[in-house]
């Protein structure tokens, strides 16, 4: 008996978190919609408001002319052990508790304090606004009492037929919209409020119900006012089901007539003096047993058991379905990131490694792609042993401080670079790990293989050796006494000028090779998959990254140019005696012949000579430095670029406070509310599932359970399980309505 209770408790609770989900229904298939309730629906002052309250056993609804319910109210009932003290709480304001209940004189009158009825009525302001508008988003209350049954109910505003003043005209069609929009829920039970003493046929709750249920397997009729019905007529053809037939029985109620609320008659007087009505009736007599608002709450309790027992299974299937869904959407839009410093320093060097493996692999040449979803995956599980770790070893550095005494140069700083140390040791091991490929880096041998050697072909030596600029720069650099032998300073000076032509290709190979690499990370940020939730921390990395690749350039610069003076400062000596040589050997016969007259060296033919021997010595200094400028480039770029990157970074990162590490982990607003309301939701569905699993658990017991459990082995699909377990067992009348007051 007490598991059935659990139960319509259970659907209690997956119904609050339907509200905090703000699943009202209406999209699709929701859980909301699998969930049994029971509206109350009826035209205005049919004495909806008094059949709910009769069967809560409570006054507490607003009143008023017009539409006084303007939000649906979802009001449940939870019975608590006897003696415990009684409470209203709303869900919107879940610390508040309505304790203050007030005894009014001798007459004991129990009454909500009128606290509550002031806030539905603020609540539904709060929505609506003060304009008489209606609104769907329901309002929660939740009542706790050993006097009431566990039980969920909705109170719809009423059916109207005309506007009141201040209201559009549309409001009629809008609530009628709005009503339907709940009873015409399959899961709906209608508690459908006629006055008795109008005609039923016309009455709207009926109407409507006839509409959205025609064969009334869920609508309750209730007749109201059967006290104020014409001398001599009675409701017997309806309550004995002869005029309008319905599946249920229907129901005849005496609620307080407005003089006995004036009154303040209480509800106890009130349900005390409805029996004696229907006991003491000539008319209703042989039906008392069956009529009042007691009588229609023990029957709706146990229509809700058994309707509930029924949905249970594909209340779990949908539940189980959402968290497949939810958890679907997660793993595509990545889980929420830790917010404890040491895990988002950890994240903040996890994400700097991945990008650092893609852009290694871009200068690594083409391998196939590493799958990055799969690797975010794996790391996001290894994250938890690794922080674990860090907390551990920030333990034992406490410990062995506490030990050899506390040194007070030991800060959160010296802690925080020992969980660098530690993340650098990680990323050791991973990269050891991991060494695969893409393609980017060929193009800085592109650079070395076509346009170095293309920029030193195209130097102008051929204007700065030709015959007269060789004449000019040879007779400057003799002066006032021109040379007699060969023209020393004007080689030099000669050989100088020319090698200062190899400082401009030089340094747009050491410009070429920087793009290529700032190019390499912009890709490798673009194809970080794990980058891509955290703009602000890519940014970072890509800023730091290219703030490395220019202090990388600068360096590389100085090293070609220093390579190009290396070239001027100390000339091969043997090339020129060499040089001197040769037309010896070329001339055997004139070796012992004079010298030519002095006259020759002012000689076209003279200073060619001197120019094609510059030209040839050029020549080979540019074969030397075609070899040895990419040599300190890759030295100087793409050797660091591969080793020390981020260095600089994780040292900065090192430094920054919690806040910071915080603030570099940003992302995306939208993003990460979707993710924090998907958390949230998969909570509260978990949170369901386990509350079923353990109302399932208590019913039939832990071996019957494991019994079916193997027997239903192979499959996933929880539904069958609790399928088993529940309608085997079922048996009505469990519930019961335990109406001390
Ligand atoms: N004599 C008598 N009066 C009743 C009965 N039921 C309701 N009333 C009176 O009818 C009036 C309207 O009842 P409510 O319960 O407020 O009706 P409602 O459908 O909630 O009305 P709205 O909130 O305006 O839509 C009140 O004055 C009640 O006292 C009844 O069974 N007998």
């Amino acid at each position: 008996m007490a598991t059935m209770k659990s139960l319509i408790g259970l659907i209690n609770k997956i119904q609050r978190a339907c509200t905090v989900l703000g699943d009202h229904g209406g999209e699709g298939m929701s859980l909301w919609e699998a969930l049994p309730t029971v509206a109350v629906v009826g035209g205005q002052s049919s004495g909806k408001s008094s059949v709910l309250e009769s069967v809560v056993g409570r006054d507490f609804l607003p009143r008023g002319s017009g539409i006084v319910t303007r939000r649906p109210l979802v009001l449940q009932l939870h019975k608590t052990d006897e003696g415990t003290t009684e409470y209203a709480e709303f869900l919107h304001a879940p610390r508040k508790k309505f304790t203050d209940f007030a005894r009014l004189g001798l007459m004991n009158i129990l009454l909500f304090p009128a606290a509550v009825r002031k806030e539905i009525e603020d609540e539904t302001d709060r929505i609506t606004g003060k304009s008489k508008q209606i609104s769907n988003k329901p309002i929660q209350l939740s009542i706790y009492s050993p006097n009431v049954v566990n039980l969920t109910l909705i109170d719809l505003p009423g059916l109207t037929k005309v506007a009141v003043e201040g209201q559009p005209d549309s409001i009629v069609q809008d609530i009628e919209n709005m009503v339907r929009s709940y009873v015409e829920k399959p899961n709906c039970i209608i508690l459908a409020i006629s006055p008795a003493n109008q005609d039923i046929a016309t009455s709207d709750a009926i109407k409507l119900a006839r509409e959205v249920d025609p064969t009334g397997e869920r609508t309750f009729g209730v007749a109201t006012k059967l006290d104020i019905m014409d001398k001599g007529t009675d409701c017997l053809d309806v309550l004995e089901g002869r005029s309008y037939r319905l599946q249920h029985p229907w129901v005849g109620i005496v609620n307080r007539s407005q003089a006995d609320i004036n009154k303040r008659v209480d509800m106890i007087a009130a349900r005390r003096k409805e029996r004696e009505y229907f006991e003491t009736s000539p008319e209703y007599g042989h039906l008392a047993s069956r009529m009042g608002s007691e009588y229609l709450a023990k029957l709706l309790s146990q229509h809700l058991e058994t309707v509930i027992r029924q949905k249970i299974p594909s209340i779990v299937a949908l539940i189980n379905k959402s968290i497949d869904e939810i958890n679907a959407e997660l793993d595509r839009i990545g889980r929420p990131i830790a917010v404890d410093s040491g895990a988002q320093l950890y994240t903040i060097l996890e994400l700097c490694r991945a990008f650092d493996r893609v852009f290694k692999e871009h200068l690594d040449g083409g391998f196939s792609k590493v799958p990055t979803v799969h690797l975010e995956t794996v790391i996001r599980q290894k994250i938890p042993s690794i922080v674990a770790l860090i907390n551990k070893s920030i333990d034992e550095i406490n410990a062995e401080l506490d030990r050899i005494g506390r040194p007070i140069a030991v800060d959160s700083g010296a802690q925080l670079y020992t969980i660098l140390e530690l993340c650098r040791a990680f990323d050791r091991v991973f990269k050891e790990h991991l060494d695969g490929g893409r393609p980017g880096g060929d193009r800085i041998y592109g650079v070395f293989d076509h346009q170095l050697p293309a920029a030193l072909k195209k130097l102008p030596f051929d204007r700065h050796l030709s015959t007269r600029n060789v004449q000019k720069v040879v007779s400057e650099a003799d002066g006032y006494q021109p040379h007699l032998i060969a023209p020393e300073q004007g080689y030099r000076r000669l050989i100088d000028g020319s090698i200062s032509y190899f400082k401009g290709p030089a340094e747009a190979t050491v410009d070429a090779v920087h793009f290529v690499l700032k190019e390499l990370v912009r890709k490798s940020i673009s194809e970080t998959e794990e980058l891509k939730r955290f703009p602000t921390l890519a940014s970072d990395i890509a800023a730091a990254a290219n703030e490395a690749l220019e202090r990388f350039r600068d360096e590389s610069r100085k090293t070609v140019l220093r390579l190009v003076d290396m070239e001027s400062s100390y000339l091969t000596v043997e090339f020129f005696r060499k040089l001197h040589l040769e037309p010896e050997k070329e001339k055997p016969n004139q070796r012992n012949a004079p010298p030519p007259p002095n006259a020759d060296i002012h000689s076209d033919n003279h200073f060619r000579k001197i120019g094609s021997n510059v030209s040839a010595y050029i020549n080979m200094v540019c074969d030397t430095l075609r070899i040895s400028l990419p040599k300190a480039v890759v030295y100087c770029q793409v050797r660091e670029a591969k080793r020390s990157l981020l260095n600089f970074f994780y040292a900065q990162v090192g430094r920054k406070e919690k806040e910071k590490l915080g603030a570099m982990l940003d992302e995306d607003p939208q993003l990460m509310e979707r993710r924090g309301t998907l958390a949230k939701r998969l909570e509260l569905y978990k949170q369901a599932r386990d509350d079923i699993d353990a109302a399932a658990w208590k019913y039939v017991g832990r071996s019957k359970l494991q019994s079916i459990a193997a027997h239903a082995k192979h499959t996933h699909d929880n539904s069958y399980a609790l399928q088993d377990v529940l309608l085997p067992q079922a048996a009505p009348g469990m519930l019961t309505t335990n109406h001390n007051a």
